[in-house]
Order: C-alpha cells, then structure tokens, then sequence
C-alpha cells in the first residue's frame, strides 16, 4: 500500500504523513528532505545552487536514512531547496530515490509536491493538504520560534508565498493536486482532526 500526500509548505503534510505510516505500519519518507540535503551541502560547499552537475552528484551519494530533519528543517533550506527543486536533472534522480523507497515492503507513505502526480502515479490513496497561507505561515512561525530560531510572523508569510509560487509555477514537476487526490483542506481543523479525517479518506478508499 502507498499513500502519497502532497501540499504547500507547512500545511501539515509531514505531520500527518507521520501520523498516518504509524497508523498503518508503513515507512515514511519525507521527500522534502532530500531537496534540502542537496541544498544544504551546496550551500556547505559555497557553490551556486544553480549547478545542476554538482547538485546531481550530490544527489547520487545521498542517504536516505542518514537525512538529519533537525538540521535539515532549518528555514533558509527550505528557501534553498526550491531553488534547486527546479532542476530537472536532479529531480529525476532524486526521484529514482525515492521510487525505490516507495518500492519497498510492506509499502510507505511519501510527502512532498509531485508524489500523486510524478513519484507514485499508482498510489492506493491520494491525499492533496492545503490551508490558507495565514493559518500555515502561523504554523510555521510558532514552529520556529518553539525551536529558539528568529521568525517574524510577516516575514515568514512573505516567504511562504514566494516558495508556493516557485513551486508552483516552475516547468518540471510542479506542485498541483493531481486529478485522483483528496482535498484536506486543514486551515480550521487541529492535527488531531485533520488526522482523522485523512484516516476516514483512507479507509473509505480501502473499503472501495
Ligand atoms: N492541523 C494543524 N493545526 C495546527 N498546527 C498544525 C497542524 N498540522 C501541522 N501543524 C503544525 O504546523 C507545523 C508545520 O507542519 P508540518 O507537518 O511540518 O508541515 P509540512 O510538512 O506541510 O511543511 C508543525 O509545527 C506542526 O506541528
Ligand atoms: N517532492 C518534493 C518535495 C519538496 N520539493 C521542494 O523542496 C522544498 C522543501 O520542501 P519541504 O517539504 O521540506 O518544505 P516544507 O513544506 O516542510 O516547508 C519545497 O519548497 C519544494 O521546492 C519538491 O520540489 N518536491
């Protein structure tokens, strides 16, 4: 069984994908990490993170499970990892990645943008989260403030919107609700809610 779930950033896609794989006993992956892991080493290294060639190589030695979220999660990765998430040359091997996790027994739950439409095209369930960019971006800077990092309340918002519209509008793989996916729209549910309501899609699709 694999479920893919995809959405904007901070809508509560990983939160749930979370909840979800533990629910069902399968794996997780949270596909977002591995453009950040590309990312952080090409800001690590000082190179442009335009390079294509570099990012590409990166992406080959990459470890899935050597992906550090607490370090990875940082906010201007996040920014980072979308300018590089426009390469398609690393987003098919960052994709081939992530195919063979999904690959895997007893089957997974994969977050992130082009789950439904690119990575698993196949996926028992399809979940499409969203919220209103105000009630993410409120989400995103109590996150952040919890973890002791700078956030500003507008600042963050401001980025969110920048990064839905990259994601959104760039040519490969673009971030979109494939034609088959549920829409959770999370904006006034809690993660309690929005957890059982995706749990109620599940079994509802399941159940055929
Ligand atoms: N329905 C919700 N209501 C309130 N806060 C939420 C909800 N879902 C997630 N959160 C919180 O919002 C932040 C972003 O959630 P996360 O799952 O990381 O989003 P994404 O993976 O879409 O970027 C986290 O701090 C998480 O605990
Ligand atoms: N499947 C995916 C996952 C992430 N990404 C890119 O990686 C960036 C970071 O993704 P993320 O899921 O970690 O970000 P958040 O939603 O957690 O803020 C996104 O803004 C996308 O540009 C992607 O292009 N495709």
């Amino acid at each position: 069984m694999i479920i893919a779930i995809d959405g904007p950033a901070a809508s509560g896609k990983g939160t749930l994908a979370r909840r979800i794989a533990d629910h069902y006993k399968l794996n997780h992956l949270d596909t977002g990490l591995t453009y950040r892991a590309v990312a952080a080493a090409l800001l690590a290294q000082g190179m442009p993170l335009g390079d294509e060639a570099i990012a590409i190589e990166v992406a080959r030695h990459l470890d899935l499970a050597k992906m550090d979220k607490s370090v990875l999660s940082a906010h201007e990765i996040g920014e980072a990892a979308s300018r590089v998430a426009v390469l398609g040359g690393l987003r098919e091997e960052l994709v081939r990645l992530q195919k063979a996790f999904a690959a895997k027994a007893p089957g997974a739950v994969l977050d992130g943008r082009d789950i439904g439409t690119v990575v698993c095209p196949d996926a028992t369930v399809k979940l499409f989260v969203t919220a209103a960019p105000e009630a993410r971006a409120k989400r995103r800077t109590a996150e952040m403030q919890g973890k002791g990092e700078d956030a500003s309340y507008a600042s963050v918002l401001e980025d969110l919107k920048r990064r839905d519209v990259r994601d959104s509008s760039r040519s490969v793989a673009p971030l979109k609700q494939a034609a088959d996916a549920h829409l959770l729209d999370t904006t006034e549910m809690d993660i309690e809610t929005a957890f059982q309501a995706a749990v109620d899609i599940i079994d509802r699709t399941l159940a055929g």
